[in-house]
């Protein structure tokens, strides 16, 4: 079955793990961002391991690629099973990353799938053309970054739902597509622009999706949680 991740967007661990076990929602998929991990590090993830979790963690790296591929190294080691770096730091540090894997993995257990993000999904048009000076529109620059990226070694990208199809005969059906922006009909959609439900994920094949808010901060978390797991599963 494919993946529905939680985002455990909270501030402690405390937090995430009182909303996992209220919740009744204990050995789900989770990723971890850059707001716990900041906070709680390698130690959250570890202990989420522990505890049976898989894990995507998403720190989205972007430096040079010497640094890139130290750090990966480090990540590595703790046997998750997805992490992610921007595309846009080009083709050398995606290939520093990879090589960071590589080098780093924990040998007993399959390595993380390398990621790389291809615009956010906060990202639209006229963000891409005015803030950030690219000439494409958004799904040339969005294709062109998964093409640079399985070119460089990433087994896949995080990118919208919208481009997924577009993706895949790009860059083969095997290339991997993880999908946030997810949103359930009628949601508000915050700071997001390029949402889809999880129905419309699945119809459009991606291969994991991840859900913040419209799960975490639902006043049900699991009836919404169950509620997309149904959609994201049957459609
Ligand atoms: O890499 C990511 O996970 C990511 C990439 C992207 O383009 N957009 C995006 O929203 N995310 C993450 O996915 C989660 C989405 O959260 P919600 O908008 O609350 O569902 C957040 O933790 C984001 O950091």
């Amino acid at each position: 079955m494919r993946p529905l991740y939680v985002a455990l967007d909270f501030p402690t661990f405390q937090e995430a793990s009182l909303f996992l076990e209220k919740n009744n929602l204990k050995g789900v998929h989770v990723k971890v961002g850059m707001e716990l991990f900041y906070r709680e590090g390698m130690q959250a993830i570890e202990r989420l391991k522990d505890n049976g979790y898989s894990i995507f963690l998403d720190l989205k790296l972007h430096d040079i690629p010497n640094t890139v591929k130290s750090a990966m190294r480090n990540l590595a080691s703790v046997g998750v099973d997805l992490v992610n770096i921007h595309a846009a730091g080009g083709s050398k540090m995606i290939a520093a990353a990879r090589e960071g894997l590589e080098i780093g993995r924990n040998k007993k257990e399959p390595r993380p799938l390398l990621l790389a993000v291809t615009q956010l999904t906060s990202t639209d048009e006229n963000m891409l053309k005015n803030e950030l000076g690219i000439a494409w529109n958004l799904e040339e620059t969005v294709r062109n970054y998964a093409v640079l990226s399985e070119k460089a070694g990433a087994d896949g990208v995080v990118c919208s739902v919208h481009e997924v199809a577009m993706i895949k005969e790009a860059c083969g059906k095997s290339f991997y597509t993880c999908t946030p922006g997810i949103r359930f009909e009628g949601d508000q959609i915050g700071d997001q622009t390029r949402v889809a439900t999880p129905a419309y994920a699945n119809e459009q094949g991606s291969d994991a999706i991840v859900m913040g808010r419209s799960i975490t901060r639902a006043n049900n978390p699991k009836q919404q949680y169950d509620k997309a797991l149904g959609e994201w599963n049957n459609g």
